[in-house]
């Protein structure tokens, strides 16, 4: 047995940390700060986190083949420029929704954009029903919905044989699985693969290992679990010293650790200070499994 170790790499308090993202050509972890309105990018040898400051809830980044990043801002899909702080809108979605934002977002084993929309939160978990969708951006900027009444769209990746799409809207408590055509980008057979159990409350961000086993965080359940999307089966749980554990990712020396983000909106001030580190990024070692590298943006 491997022993697990648990540290807080970045303490700072996110509002709602998510979307990390290894970049291994900066040894950085890249994340989002939906509600402060930032990306961020921690260096693993400085340590230090650098941020960019954005005009609307910026809630997922992805890595882009030409450099630089894509990132989800309002109901836009837009490119971020680090150097120059800048971003520009490739495309809007939802415009007939105003209360809308977009919410979790992938990047595909072809280099689509996948991310969905959700309504704004009144407080966490607490929002008007059915307003999201899941969409797609494509390398030539074309936009593909794929379903609507969503309610709050989240984790999101894909076997490692590419012929499944595995996606959470969290307020169904359930990993779904779709059969995935990677030619096409087309999903299709939605099905439940695991339905959470109370106490690990509400499902959240989501990636997979090199053994094909999904990672899901759970919100409100300060806990990673580890599931077989073949039988089923929650096989290992990992708990965090923070209850609003909301994404999670592989990274470090051979995506070897895991990473871990979290959120402290919504708490009172008693809940802050039993959990000074909420909103923070944590990194888990000594889990004995990998993961892989993400993939970029192909437009
Ligand atoms: O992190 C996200 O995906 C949402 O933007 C958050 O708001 C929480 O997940 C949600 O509150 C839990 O249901
Ligand atoms: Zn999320």
């Amino acid at each position: 047995m491997s022993s697990i170790k648990i540290e807080c790499v970045v303490n700072e308090n996110c509002k709602i940390g998510e979307s990390p993202v290894w970049e291994e050509k900066e040894s950085s972890l890249i994340y989002v700060d939906i509600s402060g309105k930032k990306i961020c990018r921690w260096n693993s040898f400085t340590k230090q986190v650098q941020s960019v400051s954005v005009d609307a809830p910026v809630s997922s980044v992805a890595l882009r083949k030409s450099g630089d990043y894509v990132v989800t801002l309002g109901t836009r899909f837009a490119a971020l420029k680090w150097k120059d702080q800048s971003v520009t809108t490739i495309v809007h979605v939802d415009k007939d929704k105003p209360n809308n934002r977009f919410n979790d977002g992938k990047v595909d084993p072809a280099g689509r954009f996948f991310a969905g929309t959700m309504a704004e939160e009144i407080r966490p978990a607490v929002l008007e029903r059915h307003q999201g969708a899941l969409y797609t951006l494509f390398p030539d900027h074309s936009v593909v919905k794929h379903f609507d009444q969503v309610d709050i769209s989240n984790g999101l990746d894909w076997s490692l044989d590419h012929k499944t799409f595995f996606y959470i809207d969290s307020l169904s408590y359930s990993v779904d699985a779709f059969d995935y055509d990677l030619q096409t980008g087309k999903i299709s057979n939605r099905r439940s693969i695991y339905k959470l159990e109370k106490e690990e409350s509400i499902p959240d961000g989501m990636c997979i290992d090199t053994e094909g086993k999904l990672w899901v965080a759970c919100y409100d359940g300060g806990r990673v679990i580890r599931l077989d999307p073949e039988t089923g089966k929650r096989i290992q749980t990992v708990k965090l010293p923070v209850d609003k554990t909301t994404s999670c990712c592989f990274g470090g020396k051979d995506y070897s650790e895991m990473y871990v983000t979290s959120a402290c909106q919504g708490m009172d001030d008693e809940s802050f200070s039993r959990q000074p580190q909420a909103g923070g990024i944590f990194k888990i070692t000594g889990l004995g499994v990998k993961g892989i590298p993400p993939h970029s943006f192909a437009g």
